[in-house]
């Protein structure tokens, strides 16, 4: 199919820029733009443009001046305006506590596996009418993973390649039992956005890895005070620059015109449907169009 290049794409690149991280800089043909979607509105307009002649969009994840929670984040709208924006990939710009002495603040983790302990979100675009059970057992693309692995070390970045990000539901930091609990799960870095983003981008069939932006040690370090939001904004400042360099290193790779994913990534729901098409609602199936369009 890639190979003999009739699949070949032109990739868009997606990021959704977390606390700390409200605009991204040299995209040339800036343009923010309002995108409407069936499951509500995104956290703020996108911000179109070109990097190095490659398509990109951002979206600030918590909206400009970060007047939204967590919990109260359209994650779906969010995925659905990328998806409607052209998106195939998208970078996801995380601050996260440290679950580990060796992941000190301003280190950057390139996590690889979630565990999902959030509770109050909305996580599916499928629901009565077209079920979809897609697989989450390699929950960020590899392919993003080796181009931004390659471009962090290549700017002298501390980065770690792997690890654990517990989602927990805040908006409140976690307790020095939950720390605790999270670090005897093995875990890396906690933080409260990337489930179910990571979930709904892969329904979406949208590319997906994380740079996690360590900002504190949570509460479990006897040595450093427990996390507070003064705390991560001030180390957020650094890890900003650093973020937009990586983005910017990462982007003209990660735009190369391409075949398939060869993570699988884009085809992730091509076996996964499971209503039979006289079963379907067609007013869900309205909704679907963007997100699962190429298979309704
Ligand atoms: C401001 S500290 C807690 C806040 O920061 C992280 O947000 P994001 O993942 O969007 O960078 C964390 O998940 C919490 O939402
Ligand atoms: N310790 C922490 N817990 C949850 N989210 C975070 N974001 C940054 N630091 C965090």
């Amino acid at each position: 199919m890639a190979g003999d290049g009739t699949d070949m794409i032109e990739p868009v690149i997606g990021v959704i820029g977390g606390s700390g991280l409200y605009e991204i800089d040299g995209l040339e043909d800036r343009e923010w733009r309002q995108i409407e979607t069936p499951w509500g509105a995104p956290s703020d307009a996108l911000l179109f443009g070109r990097l190095a002649g490659v398509r990109c969009v951002f979206l600030p994840r918590h909206g400009r001046g970060h007047p939204i929670p967590p919990s109260r984040l359209n994650y779906r709208a969010n995925i659905d305006a990328m998806k409607r924006a052209g998106v195939t990939d998208i970078i996801s710009l995380s601050a996260v506590g440290s679950l580990k002495a060796e992941l000190p603040p301003g280190h950057f983790v390139l996590v690889d596996q979630f565990i999902d302990r959030s509770f109050a979100r909305e996580k599916s675009f499928f629901d009565t009418g077209c079920v979809a059970h897609v697989s989450m057992a390699d929950p960020v693309c590899r392919r993003m993973g080796d181009t931004l692995e390659a471009q962090a070390r290549g700017l002298g970045f501390d980065v770690t390649r792997g690890g654990t990000y517990l989602v927990m539901e805040g908006p409140q930091f976690s307790t020095r039992a939950e720390s605790e609990l999270y670090r005897s799960w093995g875990c890396s870095v906690i933080g409260m956005t990337n489930m179910p983003e990571a979930k709904l981008a892969r329904e979406a069939e949208i590319c997906y890895a994380t740079v996690a932006m360590v900002t504190d040690f949570d509460c479990w370090h006897t040595e450093h005070d427990s996390v507070s939001v003064d705390a991560v904004v001030k180390v957020m400042q650094g890890n900003a620059d650093r973020a937009r360099a990586l983005v910017r290193a990462a982007i003209p790779r990660l735009g190369q015109r391409r075949g398939a994913c060869e993570a699988g990534c884009d085809r992730a729901l091509e076996h996964a449907l499971i209503t039979a098409p006289d079963r379907r609602d067609p007013a869900l199936l309205a909704k679907l169009d963007a997100v699962a369009g190429r298979l309704l």
